[in-house]
């Protein structure tokens, strides 16, 4: 299988505020372009979701919409590719039986069957939360339904013949499962015949300091010589007071995240606007759109820190975790559109909430659309605006996202991925905080360093 890698430390791109593809990037475009299924891995912030998101287009224009399925591993990264997660796809519930008697439920569910019978391309993105066990099942469910309904010797065919684009980081969040029992997908049977083109990303955008990059990647396999260890001890903040309110804080768990920033917009004592999301479609899709980034109820007033979570302008840095204070409310008037009306009604009049981005633009967010697809149908809608409170987030929350500055507790509560996720949501090391810091919460997966195939973990 050819592997594109520069197989060496992962390097700068100058390019942060354009889009030009790289040519590893364009490599991967162009055996996608000839029908072969890819595995696209990289450090974090090598534009992996980026080239995910242009790569649909390219399988829409070869197979057809209705013949492209969009999945992730979570619901917040399905969401940001307005696909679906994989578990809702497939239709095999939790996927706790074996191969055979999910593929005869699949048989036997009109709506499963008919997803799987229409897919000629499957993306799966953040595959490094995919379970292994789970990825060789699927494998064999696409041969078994495209065996016996489409074509007898598909049953031959890796994945039936389905195209496949895996995108992911493994030294990332690893799959959900009990400690002892987790087997990364990297480790299914069928991975290493599953895909023809493999890939590692090496040119780094989301960072610009040449020495935090190689802090990184010392982080991302869990080795940190004694100098970094220092450089990261010099992070560490006697008193949380020295803060500013720019600094967004992270945490593992929801409820501190939820904790946080009730308090300090309660504390703001400001009157407050709530913003309903307004959502169409039916079931099972229309529960999906809970799990992505866009909340049910978003309540903000004037003072309120927020993050962005859509890419607006990548020039103006109005990117997906971009910062900003609300300023004030602004009224819009009547006759604005439908979908405004939906979700900004306030009091009779319709008001937009006015944000200073901390990178320097003041602007009014109105709302975004995220949606939930199945092949080419749209099956779930929201609305809502595309912000959400930003004096804390979560890890989960953060993949995905790049942030100037933040301040988070390392010396204790973090599994294996999660300091390395952690680190690498800052640009550069100026701007991370830490409350607590323990070098041995830096770990990598014991699977994912040592004797393990590199070539599928890292291309060097
Ligand atoms: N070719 C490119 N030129 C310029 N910017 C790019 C390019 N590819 C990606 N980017 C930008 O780099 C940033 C990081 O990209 P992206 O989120 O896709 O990285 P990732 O590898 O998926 O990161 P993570 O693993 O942390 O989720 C984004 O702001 C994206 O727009």
């Amino acid at each position: 299988m050819p592997v594109i890698s520069n197989a060496g430390k992962p390097r700068i791109s100058s390019r942060v505020n354009e889009v030009k593809w790289t040519d590893q990037q364009l490599q991967v475009i162009e055996a996608v372009k000839s029908c072969q299924s890819v595995f696209i891995t990289g450090s974090a912030g090598t534009g992996k979701t980026k080239l995910v998101g242009e790569i649909i287009k390219v399988l829409r224009n070869i197979h057809g919409k209705q013949g492209v399925f969009v999945t992730a591993s979570t619901g917040i990264a399905a969401c940001a590719l307005s696909g679906q997660t994989l578990h809702s796809f497939a239709g095999v519930g939790r996927a706790e039986a074996d191969s055979g008697v999910l593929l005869s439920r699949v048989l036997s569910d009109k709506r499963a069957l008919k997803r799987w019978m229409n897919a000629k391309a499957l993306v799966i993105d953040e595959i490094s939360m995919v379970d292994g066990e789970l990825f060789d099942k699927l494998e064999y469910v696409a041969r078994g339904v495209m065996g016996s309904k489409l074509d007898a010797s598909r049953f031959e065919l890796v994945w039936g013949g389905i195209q496949l684009v895996v995108s992911g980081d493994f030294f990332q969040l690893p799959p959900v499962a009990k400690l002892n029992s987790r087997k990364f997908a990297f480790e299914a049977d069928c991975w290493d015949h599953s895909f023809q083109f493999q890939a590692s990303l090496h040119s780094v955008f989301r960072q610009s300091d040449v020495e935090y990059v190689r802090i990184l990647e010392g982080i991302r396999k869990g080795e940190l010589n004694p100098e970094d260890e220092k450089l990261l001890e010099q992070r560490l903040l006697a008193n949380e007071d020295e803060l500013d309110h720019k600094v967004v804080r992270l945490f593992p768990r929801n409820e501190d995240v939820d904790r946080v920033n009730e308090k300090r917009l309660h504390d703001l004592g400001e009157e407050t606007v709530v913003y309903e999301a307004f959502d169409t479609g039916t079931e099972p899709w229309k529960s999906q759109l809970n799990q992505g980034i866009a909340p049910t109820s978003l309540k903000l007033c004037e003072g309120a820190r927020v993050m962005l979570t859509v890419n607006r302008d990548v020039k103006e840095k109005l990117v997906n975790g971009a910062t900003g204070t609300i300023t004030g409310f602004v009224n819009v008037g009547k006759d604005r559109k439908d979908q405004v009306k939906k979700i900004c009604r306030c009091d009779g009049s319709l008001i937009l909430p006015r944000v200073k981005f901390d990178s320097g633009p003041e602007i009014a967010i109105k709302p975004s659309k995220w949606e939930v697809s199945e092949g080419d149908e749209i099956k779930a809608k929201r609305l809502q605006l595309p912000l959400v409170l930003a004096w804390a987030t979560s890890i989960h929350k953060s993949q995905g996202i790049t942030l100037d500055k933040l301040y988070t507790d390392l010396s204790k509560a973090f599994g294996y991925g999660m300091s390395y996720v952690a680190f690498s949501r800052v640009r550069n090391l100026d701007g991370l905080y830490l409350s607590g810091f323990n070098p041995s919460s830096v770990k990598a997966h014991p699977k994912l360093v040592g004797s393990l195939n590199r070539s599928v973990l890292d291309g060097s």
